[in-house]
């Protein structure tokens, strides 16, 4: 008979059992005092409807406040609950042994997704606590930290990670570096997820930089493909939220995603991190409600990559230059300008020179036109008042407003920003489909002139703005977000993943648009096999780093027909479904080449996805054929780039499309083509 061998971490074992036992009789208190508020409910409800007409409106009142209480207190501990409830499988990830100078001996302090005391002692530190950040910060030696009580210095002994999963200890390691790469390997090896995980056991120490920066009201984030930069905004809002808790709460953050799969995708992190979901907007969302107020829709945005009427698709891209920017931003500012041109002013008895009304307009310079007729309208009939408050007909704001309007050369945004058109240096023209629809493309050049003219509702809910894919947007669309969205951002992409619907940007470029950004680079890459980014740089021809992950050598395939292709894909399909796990995706050019393929492989195949708008549940599918712009952002297991070819890659614009596809793949890539193979396929 053999013996087991030894348990190598006996403490540990015993302080999971002692957590775990700790964790639960927090819950069994949880669930009694839920049971307590219950019949405390239910007694206060029943004494109020046996007494009804007998009892007073004071005591009434005093009654529903009870009422309201119990309801607050009952939903605070069912949250709490469910928190501690997600710890059961895993309490804490790492333990810190840290001596204070002023304590002398050393304390083991265990690092987890949530706080938890235990019998009035911590049992586990928070990961967002200082205590936590040390971790990710820090290396065995001299360390200190920032507490409520003032800064503590010490020493950290000893840093460990622990893996636990179910409950039971999978692996304890001593580790000197921040994070030690063999569990980051582990980590990012996995298959992958319909949804996006947390990553707050394995957090770099570059990307902790970034989810604790709380000095920068502007956070401009550049990183390479599959750096974390989603992630580490998500991070970043669960730590904002705990360090804020109680004066920044969940609707108080908006994530501008650029389309709802990837919502979807990024959706369960918080939750994950026991934070509840922040407000979802997209730029579409973003202007409707805005233009509401001006009897004004929009048609759909153009996608780059379809083919349609080039004109359209010209003037779209004409509008998302930084040129057209200054442009559009002197034009406004000049019309604003001239488009008031006073005469003297005479209501009733009161009278003001035209002179002086010109300088109360140029003085109001950033206040919208309407606003200013308003302020200087009001002051008007105040200074009326004053002049002589017995003068038996005083104007009226009304009245003045309304005549000062009249002295306006353009009456409306509208009207305005059809006017900039007939500049002599308009770079670019504006067509209307049909009265009262602006094309997408004028849609965030004709808020900033409502900006301007009649001024826009700022959003007030909101104080912290995460701006997703940033490299997508222009930079009149950043103008209007920043003048609508007073508050701290978070902008983050790539300048390499470029859809082609504005300029290329160097990321210089994106912090100057924001005029007190600090602009923070990530150059390492995690997602993806060194195989696979090695491939993938040579497209973009750059070097990014990874980490030290290994694979197949990704395969490029050439087929003599079209139809031998989509013959060897379904084959590939059906291959993949008998030997692999994980999730596959075959990824195109555009949203109609998506739609193409996935008929012909429909023939051929059974319950194949497809994802050509932002269809929910989509991503849980084994296979799905999806093109780059929906795939952007997101992750699958192996990745296959169907039609490589010269023909729907041949563009320099295309080489950040097929550089975005390969860089879906965790851990397998092929490309397949007929015909000659697209140029920038790296030889
Ligand atoms: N520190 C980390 N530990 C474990 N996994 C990580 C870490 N950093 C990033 N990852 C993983 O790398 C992958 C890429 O992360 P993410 O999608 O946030 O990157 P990204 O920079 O937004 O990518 P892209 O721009 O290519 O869409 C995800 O699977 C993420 O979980």
């Amino acid at each position: 008979m053999t013996s087991a061998p030894p348990d190598p971490h006996p403490e540990e074992r015993d302080r999971l059992a002692a957590t775990l036992r700790g964790l639960e009789s927090r819950i069994g208190a949880l669930t009694a005092s839920l049971g307590s508020h219950d019949s405390d409910y239910r007694e206060v409800k029943s004494y109020m409807a046996e007494n009804r007409g007998e009892i007073d409106p004071t005591e009434m009142y005093q009654n529903e406040l009870i009422l309201r209480d119990i309801d607050a207190r009952g939903a605070h501990a069912v949250r709490l609950r469910e928190r501690l409830q997600s710890m059961r499988s895993s309490p804490y990830f790492a333990r810190l042994d840290f001596t204070a100078d002023s304590v002398g001996t050393p304390e083991p302090h265990y690092i987890g997704r949530q706080g938890l005391q235990d019998s009035g002692r911590t049992a586990v530190v928070d990961w967002r606590s200082p205590l936590g950040g040390m971790f990710y910060e820090a290396e065995p030696g001299r360390a200190e930290y920032e507490a409520p009580s003032g800064r503590i210095a010490g020493r950290i002994e000893r840093k460990r990670q622990i893996k636990i999963e179910d409950g039971e200890l999978r692996f304890v390691v001593d580790t000197a570096d921040a994070i030690r790469d063999d569990i980051l390997l582990e980590e990012i090896g996995r298959t992958s997820d319909a949804h996006m995980r947390s990553i707050i056991a394995t957090i770099q120490r570059e990307q902790n930089a970034i989810i604790r920066n709380e000095s920068d009201s502007t956070l401009v984030i550049q990183g390479v493909a599959g750096s974390g930069k989603t992630s580490i905004a998500l991070h970043r809002i669960a730590y904002l939220l705990f360090r804020q808790r109680g004066r920044l709460k969940a609707h108080n953050i908006a994530i501008v995603s650029p389309n709802g799969l990837f919502a979807e995708y990024v959706s369960e992190v918080l939750p994950e991190l026991g934070e509840e979901a922040v407000v979802a907007l997209d730029l579409a969302g973003i202007a409707r409600r805005r233009l509401e107020g001006h009897r004004t829709s929009f048609t759909e945005p153009i996608d780059p990559v379809e083919p349609g009427d080039g004109a359209a698709h010209e003037r779209a891209r004409a509008k998302s230059t930084l040129s057209f920017h200054r442009w559009l931003e002197q034009a406004v500012a000049e019309t604003v300008q001239n488009c008031f041109v006073p005469r003297d002013l005479r209501v009733r008895s009161f009278r003001v020179e035209a002179e002086e009304l010109r300088t109360r307009f140029d003085h109001m310079a950033s206040v919208p036109v309407r606003a200013r007729l308003r302020g200087i309208a009001e002051h008007l009939c105040q200074r009326a008042r004053l002049e002589d408050p017995t003068a038996a007909s005083l104007p009226r704001v009304g009245e003045v407003n309304r005549e000062l309007t009249s002295m306006l050369t353009v009456k409306s945004t509208r009207a305005l920003y059809r006017d900039l058109y007939r500049r002599a240096d308009a770079p670019t023209v504006f067509r209307a489909p049909s009265a009262g629809t602006l094309e997408w493309a004028d849609v965030y050049p004709y808020l900033f002139a409502a900006a301007a003219f009649a001024g826009l509702d700022g959003d007030k809910e909101i104080r912290h703005l995460v701006i997703d894919e940033m490299q997508d947007h222009s930079p009149t669309q950043y103008a209007v977000l920043r003048k609508l969205f007073r508050c701290n951002m978070t902008v983050l992409g790539d300048v390499a993943q470029a859809l082609g619907n504005t300029e290329d940007y160097a990321p210089e470029d994106l912090g100057g648009l924001f005029e007190d950004a600090r602009v923070m680079e990530l150059n390492r890459s995690y997602r993806s096999t060194s195989e696979i980014m090695g491939f993938a740089s040579g497209i973009r021809g750059t070097h990014v780093t990874t980490i030290d992950r290994h694979g197949d050598e990704p395969r490029v395939l050439g087929f003599d027909t079209s139809a031998a292709e989509v013959g060897w894909l379904a084959e590939e399909v059906g291959r993949f479904r008998a030997a692999r796990e994980g999730r596959l995706a075959i990824v195109t050019r555009s949203r109609s080449r998506a739609q193409d393929l996935h008929r012909l492989l429909s023939e051929k195949l059974e319950g194949l996805a497809l994802a050509t708008g932002g269809s929910r549940g989509v991503l849980g599918n084994d296979v799905t054929v999806l093109p780059v712009g929906l795939a952007k952002g997101l992750e699958f297991d192996e990745v296959i780039v169907a039609r490589a070819s010269l023909e729907e890659y041949g563009s320099e614009t295309d080489r950040s499309l097929l550089y975005i596809a390969c860089t879906r793949a965790l851990h397998r890539l092929t490309l397949t083509h007929s015909g000659r193979p697209s140029p920038h396929l790296p030889v």
